[in-house]
């Protein structure tokens, strides 16, 4: 429906009989999916309240607010800087993406069990946490009560929908827009998520919801009234007959002087229980309607559109940065030197803090650095985002250039195709036959000119057309980078450990290796369903005859962990190990780990610790250090989540291996000797989740949690680096990259 002629939301009252309620709630909703409700009923006191809390926490030091730091979509809680989160789909043709100019703290329901809020030890309870959760409680009422209403104007019975959405899977989120000194967003235009938001706001202003043409109109901020709107989980379920409509926040145009006001606002974003399984409403799509989207699960679909939007390792390891987003003034109780630098085109528009020195041939955008421009994704021309430049993109021109090679040596060689793809250039004697150009590495500009020459080709591009972009001379030089690692490392989308993302996060006074400065953090599949995958563990009492759980498992676990952590620092992340390289991932987890390949036994830390001291020649060629991996181990235990997901990825790396093993078996007569490695695959995947169930048996879980393993970990570490001569990392030039 055309809403060019609206010039304001919707105001409905709340205290009229539930058929007016019903009939005009569906009225905003299916015309413009937003509502201004009145006489809710939700004490004027309280909000006032929850303004004040919001205040208090937002007025502390950022280096206090960063300890309450967000840690994960699954949990979705805790503190948000600047320029921690965007919105790209909706940009303007030809606009560069901005970061959202906003701090935020998120609060769940406070008894989930395996997710804690984390709340400010700087504030009363009786200021800030009992606030929030009555602020939570008297929302969460509200918008069941608002579900009645939609369930009731979609023709359903009135609980219909309430049953599906009483499983406190809410999130509370206090918002705070800084001052600024530019007009122009605050927050960028979006949607919500969720089945719909209940905003409050000061008196600021800047909100506006987009008309079908194109054009704004404001939210004006009124006492004491709850702007509703709809999100796309609703608009999912109601096949698009309600609608979540694009808003955004502006710095309103002006107040009497050249600084915007900071402004504060409070969204309470609703949901669908956990496990609801979202598809079309029956009333929804009937006769000759059909669904427009496929079913998802509800928690699935939130924590991946979270994933999409908030990036939780900007500049978060440097305290002090000035934030991504060009236009703060200062963030509230921050030193003065978080100040404003104009931006010009020529400054970096990747990391907004340095001059940009290039620009990228594919996307025109000016960046600074190498390490900008292999950050820098685009939206495409067509506003579709996908990630047009930078490594995906070179990935793939990169797999097809490897799968050709491989083809043509599998041929030569008679089939053989269980081996790394780096062996395979052995059959090409590069130093003899080239030794000039091989012996030097492809310069970098060298590699994006050739890159862009790919491009070039498009997607399809046959061998005869690769051969000609890429000359023999210059093929042999890719193929010695790829051999040395350098171009692995460029066309590899940039990994950083997760374990250590949390210890950045989290850990305050830790020593800050090179290694612990963030990097992109790989958003891996198995993040997302982390905590639905553990739950469907089996119970570890049915796996091991009923016994109770030894804590001496602790030590074999380690031994195991600190595999995990060479293999996928090794193969840079669970993603890439399994796509590219399943059975080598494989070989090198099993062999680094005495308890997987030999079936050892440790009994106590310092036998596990010393073995791993020595086991550094399991990772030949590896990704670090003994005592680099002794100290992923000790951030990793103390946290059945993280032993949990580290497992898990161990789990699929040697499921990956496995299939390609069966994978080969078709093709390749050698079948007995598959049928054997397929076994043992087998019997380490059992391993694997006999020490998974468990690390999530409650004793153990607790036992993670209250016993100082961690600190005996590096205490130990500590002690064994100072009475013996300090190792050099195996490889360097890895630890470099990282
Ligand atoms: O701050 C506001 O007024 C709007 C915030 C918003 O739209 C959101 O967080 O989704
Ligand atoms: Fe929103």
């Amino acid at each position: 429906m055309d809403t060019s002629g609206l010039d304001k939301i919707p105001v409905i009252n709340l205290s009229q009989d539930d058929a007016t309620i019903v009939n005009e709630l569906m009225t905003a909703f299916t015309i413009i999916g937003f509502a201004t409700l009145v006489n809710h009923g939700v004490p004027q006191t309280l909000r006032q309240q929850t303004f004040s809390a919001s205040e208090l926490f937002f007025q502390l030091p950022l280096s206090q607010k960063l300890q309450y730091q967000y840690i994960d979509q699954a949990s979705n809680r805790g503190y948000i800087r600047c320029g921690s989160e965007h919105h790209d789909d909706y940009l303007d043709e030809g606009k560069l993406a901005e970061t959202d100019c906003k701090e935020t703290m998120d609060i769940g329901w406070d008894s989930e069990e395996g997710y804690e809020n984390r709340w400010p030890k700087e504030l009363p309870d009786t200021t800030f946490k009992n606030v929030l959760l009555e602020y939570f409680e008297t929302m969460d009422k509200l918008q069941l009560r608002l579900m009645k209403y939609v369930a009731m104007g979609l023709g359903l019975a009135p609980d219909y929908l309430v049953q599906r959405c009483n499983g406190h899977h809410e999130n509370l989120r206090l918002l705070h827009y800084p001052s600024t000194n530019a007009s122009g967003v605050r927050g960028n235009a979006h949607t919500d998520f969720g089945t719909l938001t209940l905003l409050v706001q000061d008196q600021v202003g800047g909100l506006k919801v987009q008309r079908t043409d194109g054009t704004w109109i404001n939210v004006e901020p009124t006492e004491n009234s709850i702007i509703v709107n709809v999100g796309d989980m609703l608009m999912r379920w109601s096949n698009d007959k309600l609608k979540a409509t694009l808003h955004k926040v502006e710095a309103p145009p002006h107040h009497g002087g050249d600084i915007v006001p900071e402004r504060y606002s409070i969204a309470f974003f609703c949901n669908a229980n956990k496990d609801v399984e979202l598809k079309c409403l029956d009333t929804c799509c009937n006769g000759n309607v059909t669904a427009k989207y496929p079913p998802i699960n509800a928690h699935k679909y939130i924590t991946q559109r979270l994933l999409e939007t908030i990036n939780t390792t900007p500049a978060d390891s440097k305290e002090d940065s000035v934030p991504t987003n060009n236009k703060l003034i200062s963030e509230v109780g921050n030193s003065p030197n978080n100040g404003t630098s104009t931006i010009s085109d020529i400054i970096c528009r990747v990391c907004h803090k340095q001059q940009a020195k290039y620009t990228c041939p594919r996307c025109e955008r000016p960046y600074c650095s190498l390490d900008c421009y292999r950050n820098h994704n685009n939206s495409t021309d067509d506003g579709s985002n996908e990630i047009s430049c930078t490594e995906e993109f070179y990935k793939t021109k990169v797999n097809a250039l490897l799968s050709l090679e491989r083809k043509e040596h599998e041929l030569e060689s008679n089939g053989i195709l269980n081996r790394h793809y780096q062996q395979q250039f052995q059959g090409i004697d590069i130093a003899t036959e080239d030794n000039d150009i091989a012996a030097e590495i492809l310069a970098e500009e060298e590699l994006y000119r050739l890159w862009s020459k790919l491009e070039e080709l498009g997607e399809d591009a046959n061998r005869a057309q690769l051969e000609k972009v890429i000359p023999p001379s210059l093929r042999k030089k890719l193929q010695y980078d790829l051999q040395q690692g350098t171009a692995q490392q460029l066309v590899l989308r940039d990994w950083f450990p997760w374990w250590r993302q949390q210890l950045v996060v989290g850990s305050k006074g830790t020593t800050k290796s090179k290694m612990e400065k963030v990097k992109r953090s790989e958003p891996e599949k198995s993040s997302k369903t982390l905590d639905e995958r553990l739950l469907k563990l089996q119970r570890f009492e049915l796996l091991s005859l009923g016994r109770q759980p030894s804590p001496l498992l602790v030590f074999n676990l380690m031994d195991i962990l600190y595999s995990v952590c060479g293999t996928l620092r090794l193969y840079h992340g669970i993603a890439n190990a399994i796509a590219n390289e399943p059975l080598e991932a494989g070989s090198t987890l099993v062999t680094a780990s005495a308890v997987l390949a030999k079936d050892a036994r440790f009994s106590s830390l310092s036998e596990v610790l010393i073995h791993c001291t020595s086991a550094g020649k399991g990772h030949e060629g590896g990704a670090a250090s003994w005592n680099v991996l002794v100290e992923d181990v000790a951030y990793l235990v103390e946290s059945h989540r993280l032993v949990g997901r580290a497992l898990l990825e161990a789990f699929d790396i040697l499921t990956a291996a496995r299939r390609e093993v069966k994978r080969q078996e078709d093709v390749v007569d050698k079948r007995q000797r598959h049928q054997e490695q397929i076994k043992q695959l087998s019997a380490l995947r059992k391993k694997i989740e006999f020490f998974l169930s468990w690390s999530q048996h409650p004793e153990i879980k607790t036992m993670l949690k209250e016993t100082k393993i961690k600190d005996e970990i590096l205490s130990w570490r500590e002690q064994w680096m100072k009475e013996n001569e300090p190792q050099k990392p195996i490889s360097p030039s890895f630890e470099d990259v990282l």
